[in-house]
Parts: C-alpha cells; structure tokens; sequence
C-alpha cells in the first residue's frame, strides 16, 4: 500500500510544498440530502500512470470524478492537483476551466459549428496559431483522425467524434485526464480499437488518467491500477493481476465474472466439495467457509463412454462461446455430495449430454473465504 494512502499528515505536507502525485483524493466524502455516496476516499495518481475507478452502478464512481474535476463540491476531505489544494470544504474550491485537467464523458459534444481542428484547437486558443494548428493535428494523427480535420462533427461517426473529443482534452496537455465511460456508446469492435489508440496515446504523453467504467474487462486493458468499488467505499485497490488473483473478499471475485459457489465446513484443516478435497490453510476447525471456483478453473477430462451410474461426473450440456466452449457439468463428489458447476475451457470441447468426465481444479483460481 502507498504513503499516499497511508499516511494521514500527507496533505499537511503537500500544503507545506513538497511535490504530490498528479492527482490526490484525501479522505473524501460526499453526501447527497443527507446520503452519503462517496466515504472518505482515498486515492492518488502518478504521472502517466493509468488508475480505473471500477464499480457497479450508482456506486459513486461518476460523484468521485466529478469532485475531482472541479464539478461537485465534496462534503468533506480534500483534493490535490500536484502540490495545489483546489477543493476543500469551506475554503477552496478552484473552478474545472482553472485545474488543468481534460475531461472526456460518454456523450462529449462538439462544437458543431466548427471543424474538427477548430474543435481541438478550442481549448488551446492563448497558443500562436501556428502552434495550435501543429499541436491539434499532431492529436488527431495520434488517434487517426488527421484526414478529417476540416469536415463538421455531423459528418462523422460516433466513434470518430469520440476520437476528436479526446483529442480536443489532451491538446493543453493536462496534467490529469477524466474519463467517464468515454467509450461504452461504441459497438464492441470500434470500441476495442478507439481503447488501444487511447490508451498509447495516455501513455506517450504520460498523462495521469482516472478512468470510470463498470466494466472490468476495460479496466484491465486500460488500468495500472484499479480502484474497485462498492457502496461509496473503494473494496480494493491494486494491479489487475493484484484484483484478478489476490481478491480481498467474494465482491472482487464475482466482480470479474460469474464463479461457481460451494459451501463447506473446515475439518482438520481441508474441506470436502464434489470436486474434491481443498486444502483450507488458516481456517479454523468447524469454521464455515464460501468456495468460489472460476470456470476457467475447472479443467475437464473425458472418461471412457457414457456416465453409467448417478455417482459419475457427467456433461449436462455443451456450448461454444467462441474462443472457449462452456460446459454444464454435473459433478460428484468422494462423499455423495453433487453441484452443478460450469467450466470454460478453450477452443471447441463440446462432449455430448451423459458423456463421463473427470475433474480437476488450476486451485490459483479457486478463492476460500470465511463466512
Ligand atoms: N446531484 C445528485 N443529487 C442527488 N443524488 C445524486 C446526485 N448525483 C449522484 N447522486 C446519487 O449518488 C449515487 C452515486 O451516483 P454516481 O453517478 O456517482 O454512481 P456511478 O457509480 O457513477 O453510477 P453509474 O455507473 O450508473 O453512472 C447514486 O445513488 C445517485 O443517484
């Protein structure tokens, strides 16, 4: 964990001159009619690198970025932007136009009586002309726009103007940049490749970047770090790998897909499931535990011919996805007990209904918790 996060004097010493991150989030709450939607946060963000605030709705994900950008007063707490303190309650509040920080939502509207490069110029109009100029089609190559910088907003596609809209928050080259679901109005191809384009543009600019989603597949192509969270509250923060493999509780695992569960009860140590005994290292005895198991986990072995008895592993139902194919899968375990599990293997592994299997779990990505 980070000093930033730790250290409670941190703003003192930002307020007494020592340099910060980009972008500091110090204890921050917001309430709304007396609900409180986001609790005391804290977070912080270095240059160039690349933080998802990741969350289900209504979780404080928008409320969080806003109060970063200048656009919603926190209740209490207090934000920095490198060593500046612009909002703190009942004293500072710097306006977004005076942050230096580039703002890019889902719907970003252009200006639609100007041309794209007079759009992306918008926003560094003190510069030389000249510099403008160089500076926006410098942008628009970098995100592929560049053959469309004298054509009208209308003209283009959603996903060109969202292009263009990022393209118009990087030109004052921000310290930070805000992102709110900037791409989830896209069809899921465009979407994969404006994401790519965004995030090597991020990068060799090496611009700090808060980015909202809810959805974790973006996060973990786009994030160094992510910041999940649930009910106002960040659940965990760290790298994908960190979240993906070394989740802090079940919200972190079923967050990133959907998991078999199983119960069971510690006995000297392990715990019997139907597919198997599972070591239980650091649980109590007789304590109870959740068992969440990844379908990637469960790898699949076809056994000689049909299940011939009710006490045999058997497929249920096959169907390809794609790139993995997803089994239903009747599992049986040493002591009588059965579930019904699905396991995702790769490529096309489509065993017929009643076809006998044996099981084996990757346990990297089977997660105890105690209840
Ligand atoms: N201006 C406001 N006044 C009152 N309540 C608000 C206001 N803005 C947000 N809220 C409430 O605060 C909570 C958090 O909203 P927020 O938009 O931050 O969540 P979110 O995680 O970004 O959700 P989504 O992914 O759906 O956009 C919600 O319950 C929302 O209704």
């Amino acid at each position: 964990m980070s000093i930033y996060q730790e250290s409670p004097t941190y703003s003192d010493q930002l307020e007494n001159g020592l340099s910060g991150p980009s972008l500091m989030l110090d204890r921050v709450h917001c309430q709304f009619h007396g609900d409180s939607v986001v609790k005391d946060i804290n977070l912080h963000l270095e240059a160039g690198e690349v933080v998802c605030l990741l969350g289900p709705s209504g979780c404080g994900k928008t409320t969080l970025l806003r109060i970063a950008a200048g656009l919603q007063m926190p209740t209490r707490g207090k934000v920095f932007l490198g060593s500046s303190l612009v909002s703190a309650p009942g004293g500072v509040q710097v306006p977004p136009e005076k942050r230096n920080v580039g703002l890019a939502f889902q719907e970003s509207a252009l200006f639609p009586h100007l041309t794209v490069l007079e759009n992306v110029c918008f926003g560094i109009s003190s510069m030389p002309k000249k510099q403008q100029r160089t500076r926006a089609l410098e942008l628009l190559g970098r995100l592929g726009m560049a053959d469309a910088a004298n054509v009208y907003p209308h003209t283009l596609s959603g996903g060109q103007q969202q292009r263009v809209a990022l393209a118009r928050a990087l030109a004052p080259s921000p310290r930070v940049m805000l992102l709110d679901e900037p791409f989830s109005s896209l069809d899921a191809r465009l979407r994969d490749q404006i994401r790519d384009d965004t995030l090597h543009v991020l990068k060799e600019l090496n611009t700090a970047t808060l980015l909202v989603t809810h959805d974790p597949e973006e996060a973990m192509f786009m994030a160094d770090r992510i910041a999940l969270m649930r009910d106002g509250e960040i659940v965990q923060t760290g790298t994908p790998t960190d979240l993906y493999c070394n989740p802090a509780e079940p919200f972190v695992v079923n967050f990133f897909g959907q998991v078999n569960e199983h119960r069971g009860v510690v006995h000297n140590g392990v715990v019997t499931t139907p597919l198997g005994h599972l070591e239980a290292k650091g649980f109590e005895d007789g304590s109870s535990v959740r068992i969440l198991i990844r379908p990637e986990a469960v790898k699949v072995r076809q056994l000689e011919g049909q299940a011939g008895d009710d006490r045999t592993s058997h497929v249920l139902m096959s169907r390809l996805l794609g790139p993995t194919s997803l089994l239903h899968i009747c599992a049986h375990g040493p002591d009588g007990q059965e579930m019904h599990l699905h396991a995702k293997v790769p490529g096309v592994f489509l065993p017929e209904q009643g076809q006998a299997v044996s099981l084996e779990l990757d346990m990297s990505q089977v997660f105890l918790f105690g209840e």
